[in-house]
């Protein structure tokens, strides 16, 4: 008789522990962290990071804003649009009614903050962009250790300052609607793989529904986080590009299940423009030939921005393999 493995086994994604004070470079916890991070993004192209960073109080206080920000006029949240692509508000999409996104470039930038707090409360909101910033600040720490991790393992040392330099983050919040009485479980977000460098997700306790499909596989992982103090990381399409293959971006969705709102929020490292991503030639030998032509991010990602099914692996190589 054979036992179906997926059934005994639901495939659950790495935990890594990024906890500890004494994880600095050149250290033996460094380096055994810095290879699980490695295997992680190359068989799942994504893990949970454990990080303390965050405390539970900052977590729950960024939700608050979250949600009372979701909670104002349609037409406030519309003034934080801007005609940047993926900047600003997001709602009301027809295929994806129960999403609403909300974001900024350059979190760590104070007066940033404070100019998208004054469009959604023109009083000001102190509260609002001080939680905003002190968990972005995290979320950037977080992103500093895997990058520099993820350049070291492949041994790029050398070019570990140059390729931190050439991301600016976005700070995003996002919130799907719970399900009405008789709806059933429903589309939150489509099935994608993020196109830039990383990702690092948050989601409010009570909600779960990412889920990430595993690499050799048809199963959807759910990306249940095992504790409080956890964040999703994410290897995106620009990263796999500039690794000539070496991190595995992942498809992943947002399904909505029960009644409850869904608040989620995520710092993604994108590629400053005019950035032209080009593996290392390290990166490039006989057994890894170079997979892709030279790569600007803003054309790729307008290349993907109006039908979502361009965002996955095999568009980005009919896009740009060579
Ligand atoms: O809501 C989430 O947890 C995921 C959002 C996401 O995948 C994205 O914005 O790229
Ligand atoms: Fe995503």
């Amino acid at each position: 008789m054979t036992i179906s493995l997926k059934t005994q086994f639901p495939l659950t994604l790495p935990v890594i522990d990024f906890s500890s004070r004494d994880l600095k470079p050149e250290t033996l916890e460094w380096d055994s962290v810095r290879a699980r991070v490695r295997k992680a993004l190359e068989e799942y192209g994504c893990f949970e990071a454990l990080f303390d960073g965050a405390s539970v109080e900052l977590r729950k206080a960024l939700f608050e804003a979250s949600e009372e920000a979701f909670d104002l006029p349609l037409e406030t949240k519309q003034s934080t649009k801007s005609d940047k692509l993926y900047k600003g508000y997001v709602g009301q999409v027809p295929t994806i009614p129960l999403y609403e996104g909300m974001g900024f470039d350059g979190a760590d930038n104070p007066e940033v903050v404070d100019d998208m707090t004054h469009k959604l409360w023109p009083q000001g909101n102190v509260t609002f962009s001080k939680n905003v910033q002190s968990f972005a600040e995290k979320l950037i720490e977080l992103d500093v250790k895997v990058r520099t991790m993820i350049m070291e393992s492949f041994g790029l040392e050398k070019y570990i300052d140059e390729h931190l330099n050439s991301a600016k983050n976005h700070f995003r919040f996002f919130k799907y609607r719970g399900l009405d009485e008789n709806t059933e479980e429903k589309l939150g977000l489509d099935p994608h793989i993020d196109r830039h460098f990383l990702t690092i997700l948050c989601q409010n306790d009570v909600v779960d529904g990412l889920e990430i499909k595993a690499k050799d596989g048809e199963e959807w992982i759910k990306a249940k986080p095992s504790q409080d103090s956890s964040f999703l990381v994410i290897a995106g399409a620009s990263l796999h590009v500039l690794l000539n293959g070496g991190v595995f971006p992942p498809l992943h969705r947002v399904i909505i299940t029960g009644k409850k709102d869904r608040h989620a929020a995520g710092l993604f490292l994108l590629p400053k423009e005019g950035l032209i991503i080009n593996a290392p030639e390290e990166m490039v030998d006989d057994e890894h030939p170079r997979l892709y032509k030279p790569f600007d991010f803003e054309a790729y990602f307008k290349f993907t921005y109006t039908d979502t099914k361009k965002r996955d692996l095999s568009a980005l190589k009919t896009y740009c393999s060579l």
